[in-house]
């Protein structure tokens, strides 16, 4: 897959009854899986217990970029980078220890993310630049797939992408990305894209992360 900018697909939205097929339909064209994982404690929902989202992590024919919206976030981020999560996403709202769990999470293997919810600035996290991989800029309030787009979120991303310079880092997006939006992040910095709802909504999944890849390499031109 093209290594400047990632489509990373939410399974939020699929079927959870037969995600092992839900996944296949889209392994090919994504360059991970974006698995959200909410304890119905940190957000008001629940999605996937560790022994639910273990047996998609040890399935799925593509890496699994693991995002926790989960409370007291820190050991739960080992037992998944642990697990076999290629990435691993806290919030930085959820953790009490942001340097030791991210230094935690590459230790056992995965690459580290730092999310950030809507209302949370990016300043002040300048000095855990050398601990993460990426980035997570929250364009919805984390809990539920289906809402609409932040646009409001976009100067966070110029922000971030600021403070990332020449790092290789990425910078990843989440929440109410589509066709239409996919280029107004693109536009603001952002290289790394969760879909959900715009992927399993459509008629042709596959095809759709074909298009929102299509359309953002476009939009970066
Ligand atoms: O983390 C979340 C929601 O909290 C996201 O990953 C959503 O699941 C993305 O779904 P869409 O907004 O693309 O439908
Ligand atoms: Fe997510």
């Amino acid at each position: 897959m093209s290594s400047h900018l990632r489509i990373t697909p939410s399974i939020l939205n699929a079927d959870f009854s037969q995600l092992d097929s839900e996944i296949a339909k889209i392994a090919s064209v994504s360059d991970y899986i974006h698995l959200d994982v909410m304890d119905d404690v940190f957000v008001p929902n629940f999605t996937f217990d560790f022994d639910a989202a273990t047996k998609i992590i040890k399935s799925s024919p593509i890496p699994i970029d693991s995002h926790l919206m989960v409370a007291d976030v820190d050991q739960i981020a080992i037992d998944y980078a642990q697990a076999g999560s290629a990435s691993v996403t806290i919030h930085a709202e959820a953790t009490h220890d942001i340097r030791a769990t991210l230094k935690g999470i590459r230790f056992h293997g995965a690459r580290s993310a730092l999310a950030l919810k809507p209302g949370t600035e990016i300043d002040g996290y300048e000095s855990y630049v050398d601990e993460v991989d990426m980035f997570l800029i929250m364009t919805v309030e984390p809990g539920f797939g289906g809402q609409k787009f932040m646009e409001s979120m976009m100067e966070k991303v110029r922000r971030t992408r600021k403070l990332i310079g020449s790092r290789p880092i990425w910078l990843q997006v989440d929440g109410g990305i589509s066709l239409e939006t996919i280029e107004i992040a693109v536009e603001a910095g952002a290289d790394t894209f969760v879909a959900g709802s715009a992927v399993f909504k459509a008629e042709d999944p596959a095809q759709m992360v074909i298009a929102l890849r299509e359309r953002a390499l476009s939009s970066k031109l």
